[in-house]
């Protein structure tokens, strides 16, 4: 024997010790993880006295407390000991995160959650310590005011280089920094943010009358570029579209990957050029910095701003420069992809589109602009095609969760106890395909269901509340509005302008099942014929 038992029996308890000391410290990150796992055995044998030590005893002490402390980790998660026993959800999930993460790498994780919750019920655990929760009131409760704040999962996306973003950022600094993005997207700022529109709508039409000749487009490449510009213009970073690592980033999106790094390179340059030049226009960037009063550009460096004095702290630069490229992001990806797949489903189902087409032509006679968000409130059925797509096929289908305090003693919700520490997942995808919330045909395209006329069946199940396509309370979409208006204003534009159809030969099962679900919706391609209308 290389190692009696007793000793061996010690290095089994070191294990255990180990488990119990991680389940209240909480390694942070790998650093942390190894420096306590690879001194904990040799310091034992060190106490242990075990002369002479070679390899193999080192070696079997290392394999025997990994075992004992993986063990106990396992053991501990599938007991009913641990406060999330009680919810239901497969036993892979319970005892590790792998499975999740691997699924979120194929971009799946929307669909496999959706699965879980038809298994398992509204409460799902999903993970060690995640719980998955699809009931309305329950979701709400966590999302909404005195609901939980977010946790980990952003706190592992943070760049510890740069300043946090406004989606990193939590408690009162979330709420201070929301503020000033909370301006820019005031009903008056809107219409600030108006000219900049229609300016890129009107591009984005002369570039598809331009190729309408090509037996196929890419519509959805097209709408990344003009959703890349108008945000650019909004964040003042301009020329976006013209540098095809944009473009990639903004379709693909893993968090700080290569490209995020060159993103967040890209935008300080722009934004440290327009922090210099000075504001001639209300854009996003003007309300997150403060105005300039006076329009001149500045003739000296500045490390923090606010000249409109309407903060009492001065935003940083840094931060402004991080929430400029927030926007590029949140702002453009979402929405391109919303609309991307709204001309998916008009195109899956050409009555809707005829029907639509007839509504826009009423409200915009031939020679009329349809670049005027005035009339957006006399489109009842875009509103209601709008509504069905981002119920059906939401952006960001997943959200990110919230967690539940972790020096806390657990919270109640909707009558369910939640214990410290857990993440809670949203997922939006789920709750909109939930019959009790949508029904019937819930899975169908069926805008109607969003029109009074519509709704005459007494079998039919609206649930307004649980419909979240932007997420809920202090940290949901704070470009909500501007991305309505945008989609209104492209659709109504594009579907006034063209006859529009998918590319032969294009099978659109294709579409869907190249959505991806990245936190974001990545997606593929979606060729389609335009026809100009005479
Ligand atoms: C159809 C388009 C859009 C959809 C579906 C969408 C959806 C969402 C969702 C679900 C969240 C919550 C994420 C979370 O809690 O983890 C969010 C947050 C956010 N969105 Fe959007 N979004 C869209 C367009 C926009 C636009 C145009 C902007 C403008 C810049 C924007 C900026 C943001 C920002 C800054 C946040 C973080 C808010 C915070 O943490 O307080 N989004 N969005």
């Amino acid at each position: 024997m290389i190692l009696e038992t007793q000793p061996l029996l010690q290095v089994v308890a070191l294990g255990v010790l180990t488990h119990l000391y991680f389940r209240k410290f909480e390694p942070t990150s790998l650093t942390n993880l190894v420096s306590i796992i690879v001194p904990a055995p040799l310091a034992l044998l060190a106490i242990q006295k075990v002369a002479p030590l070679n390899a193999g005893q080192i070696l079997l002490t290392y394999s025997v407390f990994l075992v004992s402390l993986i063990c106990s980790i396992v053991l501990y998660r599938v007991s009913p000991f641990h406060p999330l026993a009680k919810y239901p959800g497969p036993l892979i999930n319970k005892i590790t995160q792998f499975r999740n993460v691997w699924v979120q790498h194929t971009g799946h994780l929307h669909l496999v959650n959706k699965d879980l919750h038809d298994k398992y019920g509204p409460f799902v655990r999903i993970g060690p310590n995640e719980l998955s929760v699809i009931d309305i009131n329950a979701a709400l409760a966590i999302l909404g005011p005195g609901g939980l704040g977010k946790g980990r999962y952003y706190e592992a996306r943070k760049d510890p280089r740069a300043p946090g973003n406004l989606l990193a950022l939590q408690g009162q600094a979330h709420t201070d920094r929301r503020r000033l993005w909370s301006r820019a997207f005031t009903n008056e700022s809107l219409a600030n943010h108006e000219d900049a529109l229609v300016k890129r709508v009107e591009s984005l039409l002369t570039n598809l009358t331009n190729v309408s000749s090509s037996p196929s487009v890419d519509l959805s490449m097209w709408l990344s570029l003009f959703s890349l510009d108008f945000m650019g213009d909004m964040a003042s970073i301009s020329i976006l579209s013209q540098v095809p690592w944009v473009v990639q980033t903004a379709q693909r999106l893993p968090f700080l990957s290569e490209n995020i790094l060159k993103l967040r390179q890209f935008a300080v340059e722009h934004g440290t050029a327009r922090f210099k030049k000075g504001a001639d226009k209300k854009d996003l960037w003007y309300h997150l910095v403060g105005a300039f009063k006076d329009h001149q550009p500045r003739t000296h460096s500045f490390s923090q701003s606010d000249e409109a004095g309407l903060e009492k702290e001065r935003p940083a630069v840094g931060a402004v420069i991080a929430d400029s490229a927030l926007a590029m992001i949140a702002g453009s990806d979402t929405t391109a992809t919303g609309l991307s797949n709204l001309f998916y489903f008009l195109m899956s189902h050409p009555h809707c589109l005829k029907r639509l087409q007839a509504e826009i032509d009423d409200v915009f006679p031939k020679d009329e602009s349809p670049l005027s968000s005035s009339k957006h409130s006399k489109l009842p059925y875009l509103t209601a095609c709008i509504n069905e797509c981002l119920r059906l096929l939401p952006p960001a289908p997943t959200n990110g969760p919230r967690q539940v305090p972790q020096d806390s003693s657990g919270r109640l919700f909707a009558g369910r106890f939640i214990p410290a520490g857990t993440q809670v997942y949203t997922p939006i995808y789920s709750i909109h395909r939930n019959p009790e919330y949508f029904s019937p045909q819930t899975d169908e395209f069926v805008p109607e269901r969003w029109l009074a006329s519509g709704r005459d069946d007494a079998d039919q199940t609206l649930n307004l509340n649980a419909f979240i396509p932007f997420s809920y309370g202090q940290a949901n979409c704070v470009g909500r509005n501007l991305a309505r208006r945008e989609m209104m204003m492209v659709a109504s534009a594009v579907i006034h302008k063209f006859d529009i159809r998918f590319a032969d030969g294009f099978k659109p099962e294709a579409w869907v099942d190249q959505l991806h679900d990245h936190f974001v919706t990545t997606r593929g391609a979606l060729p389609v014929i335009l026809s100009l209308r005479v």
